[in-house]
């Protein structure tokens, strides 16, 4: 079995690579970043360093690596035989790797190959994302065909890996916590055996579960400790003013997802409680520029502050945390980071309200936006 990676960066060499090696995958990394490549050609392993005592880790082999760009030819060959096409690039990312897909995918139109394309990414449904920037490149009939006999089932990740500081750039350290979840019912064939991934009927609900208590979660910790002048998401949660702020966050957002879901009340208090433990992994050094970065992708209609924001609005309900940790995003002014910037630009060149159209989407005047607008200017 063969499976090929886009991303051998921290969620692709820490966890989807390695849960595919326990799996008995042979694996290409497909990534630009020449000297990952290039490092990941020439060594024969790496390691995988867990945050926890007592200290452990575990070699990861049968890999190897292949330049996007550079090698072309050789990604395609490779893309049009693999069992698995597995990203975890970043969700805008996602259109830059579809033609490679693409070419991958319409050398199989003869042979039918079977095959299934997942997306890792912090997105809501990132593979449906994925798909369609693919399809772009068949005709009607063509397109038919390749899905008639290729899988794109959604699917979530979850484990917390840090911009990395080891010795071995290859190497990487993460938390032991993981879930890799599959929409069971987007295949058309055969369903992969990836040992440690948990295959599920009701996709939705574990992506918003995680997508609105980890990422919303790690969001409010990111952007209030960027305001209270922390440098990681270990400092900003032994702040206890934070960490009151954070569980009213997730009381809102778990309200939610209790109402929709019909989450056991009892459960999802308790995954807040695990969550929560994860932000304050004292074997972490989590960078608060890594968990607050893209504030424009971040602050988007469907993703983890403006979506549950909106859903509740929409249920009758108020949402004083989230409208808070919306307005810190918007005073995120981090140099580093080109999206800050940007949202910077846009807030200086506009009135609230428009600048606000812009970032989410929705009509300058929304009701959600004057909330925001009130706290913002506050
Ligand atoms: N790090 C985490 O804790 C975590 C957890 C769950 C999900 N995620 C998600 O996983 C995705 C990747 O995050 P990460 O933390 O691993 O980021 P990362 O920056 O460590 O890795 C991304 C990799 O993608 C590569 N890349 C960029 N453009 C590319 C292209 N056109 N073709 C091939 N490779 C390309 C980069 O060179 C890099 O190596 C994101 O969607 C993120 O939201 C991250
Ligand atoms: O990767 P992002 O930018 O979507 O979000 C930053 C972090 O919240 C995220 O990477 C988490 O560490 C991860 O989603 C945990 O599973």
């Amino acid at each position: 079995m063969k499976a090929v990676h886009f991303g051998a960066g921290n969620i692709g060499r820490g966890f989807i690579g390695q849960l595919l090696f326990h799996s008995g995958f042979e694996l290409i990394f497909a990534d630009v970043n020449k000297d990952i490549i290039d490092l990941l050609k020439r060594s024969g392993s790496y390691h995988i360093h867990y945050a926890e005592e007592p200290q452990r880790s575990e070699e990861i082999s049968g890999y190897t690596g292949l330049h996007s760009l550079e090698e072309k030819e050789a990604l395609e060959k490779e893309l049009a035989d693999a069992d698995i096409i597995t990203t975890a690039v970043g969700a805008p990312v996602l259109k830059h790797i579809a033609p490679a897909i693409a070419e991958g995918l319409r050398r199989r139109l003869n042979s039918k190959k079977p095959a299934a394309v997942i997306a890792c990414e912090n997105a809501v449904n990132g593979t449906d994302q994925l798909k369609s920037h693919i399809e772009a490149f068949f005709s009607e009939d063509e397109w038919k065909t390749i899905t008639s006999f290729v899988s794109f089932p959604n699917a979530a990740v979850d484990r917390i890996v840090p911009v990395q500081s080891l010795e071995n750039p290859l190497d990487v350290l993460v938390e032991p916590f993981y879930e890799w979840t599959i929409d069971r019912t987007g295949f058309v064939g055969d369903i992969p055996a990836i040992k440690e991934a948990h295959y599920v009927d009701n996709l939705d609900a574990y992506i918003e579960r995680k997508l609105f208590t980890v990422n919303t979660g790690h969001a409010a910790a990111a952007y209030y400790g960027y305001e209270k002048g922390y440098k990681t998401v270990q400092e900003a949660m032994a702040d206890e003013k934070i960490r009151i702020d954070l569980k009213q966050v997730l009381q809102e957002t778990g309200d939610l997802l209790i109402e929709k879901y019909g989450f056991d009340v009892q459960e999802h208090e308790a995954y807040i409680d695990t969550t929560l433990s994860r932000f304050q992994n004292p074997m972490l050094t989590d960078q608060i520029t890594r968990v607050a970065r893209q504030p424009l992708k971040k602050l988007g209609a469907g993703e983890r502050l403006i979506s549950p924001a909106l859903q509740l609005l929409s249920q009758g309900k108020e949402a004083p945390g989230l409208t808070g940790v919306i307005a810190s995003a918007l005073r995120y002014d981090e140099d580093s980071d080109e999206e800050a910037v940007q949202l910077q630009k846009l807030l200086h060149k506009h009135p609230i309200k428009e600048a606000l159209h812009q970032i989410t989407g929705l009509p300058a005047n929304h009701l959600l936006h004057q909330k925001i607008a009130a706290v913002f200017s506050s």
